[in-house]
């Protein structure tokens, strides 16, 4: 019996520690051309395609930060020059690595442009259907990985006009004004690198958070 348990301990041990071992990962998501690759090459400083086309990032790539896995995901929504049905593929796969993933992730980094966003939206809501981009965050949130949603491109909105803006967002993806009571809100304008500081600490206030909660529940 004491045997046994000597045993089990030494087993559980090595998997604490395997588990340990593991990077958390940080999923970032958006809409094709919203500015994700300008994102990751600020983030990583690696040298990262930026393009003017959209769907230029057709495939998953992965950086390590250090203290956790940075995971691009391929662009989604409408695009010219690629099939509808290419595009449903496209948003089934992230469906699918996030779900079958979603044990090592942290969080979610969700871009949208602040602009096209709200145009989107209308378009979509006049059609009867829901939009892509407010698809992905309930499904983000309905995870619970907790997702930042950046609004990127925020120059080209009248400062006078960011916190109408800003709340019409947040209105539109079901949450009360103001936007600035609502933590997961970064106004950015990435090209510039503005907002990237208070994304990083986002990131990494809820990598920490993941990783304390990870060891809690595996030495349950
Ligand atoms: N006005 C403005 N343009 C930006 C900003 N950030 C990025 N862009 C531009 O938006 C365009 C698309 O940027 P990307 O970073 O390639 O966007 P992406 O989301 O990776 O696009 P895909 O590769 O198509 O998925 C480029 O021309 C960028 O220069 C910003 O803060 N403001």
């Amino acid at each position: 019996m004491t045997d046994f348990f000597e045993r089990y301990k030494k087993i559980k041990s090595v998997k604490i520690k395997s588990k340990k071992l593991e990077k958390p990962k940080v999923v970032v998501a958006g809409r094709s051309n919203v500015g994700k690759s300008t994102f990751v090459r600020h983030i990583t400083g690696k040298n990262v395609r930026v393009g003017k086309r959209p769907g230029v990032t057709l495939k998953i790539n992965e950086y390590d930060m250090g203290n956790y896995i940075l995971v691009d995901m391929p662009g989604f929504g409408f695009m010219h020059g690629i099939d509808k049905k290419v595009q449903e593929k496209i948003k089934d796969e992230i469906v699918h690595y996030i779900e079958g993933k979603r044990d090592e992730i942290a969080t979610a980094i969700q871009i949208i442009d602040a602009k096209s966003f709200l145009e989107i939206v209308e378009r979509w809501d006049q059609r009867g259907e829901i939009p892509i981009d407010i698809e992905m965050f309930d499904f983000l949130n309905e995870l619970e990985l907790n997702p930042i949603l950046v609004v990127n491109k925020m120059d080209k909105i009248k400062k006078t006009q960011w916190d109408e803006h800003l709340n019409k967002i947040v209105e539109t993806l079901g949450y009360k004004p103001p936007w600035s009571q609502w933590e997961f809100v970064v106004p950015a304008i990435l090209k510039e690198k503005k907002g990237l500081d208070e994304i990083k600490h986002k990131i990494i206030e809820r990598v920490n958070k993941f990783k304390s909660q990870k060891t809690v529940d595996i030495d349950i």
